[in-house]
């Protein structure tokens, strides 16, 4: 007797995945996230800006880790040396001392908006939800497949134009902040939009089946939800949290 293969939907051609991926990021990404929306309008004090900012570091400082966890799944030379990029895109350059990486950039923003970069080091006043939002990504990363790992990164797909708005709305509402704190974004968009394609060209490549592809969307979903906790914490904690 042969298997049945009518209980198994078919694959939906590519540009319906991506079509998928699209209406779900419109939904779900935090640029719909009441503390994104506020900032967008002006509406955040000096010390939520402050606090976004020193929470973030929690995040951003994990993605190289994020990253090298990937790496370690991708079973193949030209893949890796293509992902490592990305940690270098973070931590600097492998023959430099960091100062031109990602995490640098951050650290400069903290001064920017008046944060001591000893503090942000030193990762006091990270939020409890802020830290499991993003242990929930870093462990997402070290257990889930290459496929769903790479996935989970697609939220990039949005950043580049949510980076966008957030520099002209910098500009407009917060002038106080140093303007050298606003390089990270703008690096980050170009940055951002090369390693989303990379992500999806991958995605296509590897998600052959139905349930392939519906892993690809969940992989994104949780990834939403990653961002939106982190932003819940954010939006909640109150002055207390800001020393
Ligand atoms: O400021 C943002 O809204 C934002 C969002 C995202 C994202 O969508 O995951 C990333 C970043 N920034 C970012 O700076 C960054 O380096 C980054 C790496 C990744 C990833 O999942 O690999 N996402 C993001």
């Amino acid at each position: 007797m042969s298997t049945p293969t009518t209980d198994r939907a078919p694959a939906w051609p590519a540009a319906e995945l991506e079509d998928r991926l699209r209406a779900l990021g419109a939904e779900r990404y935090h640029h719909r996230h009441p503390f994104n929306r506020r900032m967008h309008e002006g509406g955040l004090t000096r010390a939520e800006l402050r606090r976004w900012v020193l929470n973030r570091f929690h995040y951003q400082r994990h993605i190289p880790v994020k990253d090298a966890l990937i790496l370690a799944k991708l079973g193949d030379g030209a893949l890796r040396r293509s992902w490592v990029r990305r940690v270098h895109d973070h931590d600097g350059a492998p023959d430099g001392d960091g100062r031109d990486g990602g995490i640098e950039r951050w650290l400069r923003l903290g001064e920017a908006v008046g944060l001591d970069r000893a503090v942000l080091l030193s990762g006091a006043g990270v939020l409890p939800g802020v830290r499991l939002a993003v242990d929930g990504y870093v462990n997402f990363c070290r257990n889930a497949t290459r496929l769903e790992a790479v996935a989970s990164s697609l939220t990039e797909l949005f950043a580049p134009d949510l980076m966008a708005t957030r520099i002209a709305a910098w500009e407009h509402h917060y002038p106080w902040v140093e303007p050298e704190g606003l390089r990270y974004f703008q690096v980050r968009v170009g940055q951002g939009r090369r390693d989303s394609e990379e992500a999806l060209a991958l995605v296509h490549a590897w998600a052959r089946t139905r349930d392939d592809q519906e892993r690809v969307l969940a992989a994104f979903t949780f990834k939403c939800e990653v961002l939106w906790s982190l932003l819940d914490a954010v939006e909640h904690a109150g002055e207390a949290a800001d020393g």
